[in-house]
């Protein structure tokens, strides 16, 4: 059985590093800087769609702008850890997870060098042999495709996404797969309004809840 994960707003609170990288990019175009605030409800749909939002805020649509802040973006998305946390209780709940014999893997709209990198830095790479990137297909949540991509390298058995977005929630109706709502992540709308088979408030209940929606089967 596995145990999928979306990343930002989920397993880390990464919003402040993101923050920082939107801000950058933004002084280079010579734009003024947004509110973490703001700039928390953009996070979720990948880098282009991060730099469009961050434009749009300033009036600005403008294709070369975008491509060349997410360039910046990139070439400085591995080194942006130092302000990043993860959720209380995400290392207990992982090796839980790990102690029950589940496959673990994440599946993010982030780079997925930058999403490897944070992992590193956390000391949890080696926890997740399969990490998919809002880079590594064609097709990024809430489009199934990566996802489903997780699901199969994780071994295509019975499986839940973990996620905190309504990206997330779309993405696994889409694929299929039984949607854990974490609730303290980034999502725009109330948690009731999402399709979700659970929601999580607290990561020490995550190995129970995924027991019961992932029943083991009978010998
Ligand atoms: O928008 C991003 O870059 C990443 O967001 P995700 O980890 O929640 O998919
Ligand atoms: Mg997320």
């Amino acid at each position: 059985m596995a145990v999928l994960f979306d990343l930002d707003g989920t397993l880390i609170d990464s919003v402040a590093d993101i923050h920082r990288l939107s801000n950058a990019a933004l002084a280079g175009e010579g734009l003024a800087p947004l509110g973490l605030e703001t700039v928390r409800g953009f996070i979720g749909r990948g880098v282009p769609h991060l730099v469009a939002r961050l434009l749009a805020a300033h009036g600005i649509a403008d294709p070369e702008r975008a491509a060349r802040m997410a360039a910046l973006i990139a070439g400085s998305y591995d080194d942006a850890v130092e302000l990043t946390q993860l959720y209380p209780g995400v290392r207990d709940a992982v090796a839980g997870l790990q102690a029950q014999g589940h496959a673990l893997g994440v599946c993010t709209n982030k780079p997925a060098s930058a999403a490897r990198a944070i992992l590193r830095h956390m000391g949890l790479l080696d926890a997740f042999p399969v990490v998919i990137g809002g880079d590594s297909l064609d097709l990024r949540k809430p489009d199934p495709a990566p996802l489903l991509a997780t699901w199969r390298a994780c071994g295509a058995g019975p499986a839940v996404y973990v996620g905190d977005s309504e990206v997330d929630a779309a993405c696994a109706e889409a694929a299929g797969l039984p949607f854990i709502l974490y609730e303290h992540g980034y999502r725009q709308i109330p948690a009731e309004a999402l399709p979700h088979a659970a929601i999580l408030g607290d990561f020490a209940d995550l190995p129970e809840t995924v027991a019961r929606l992932l029943p083991a089967p009978r010998a």
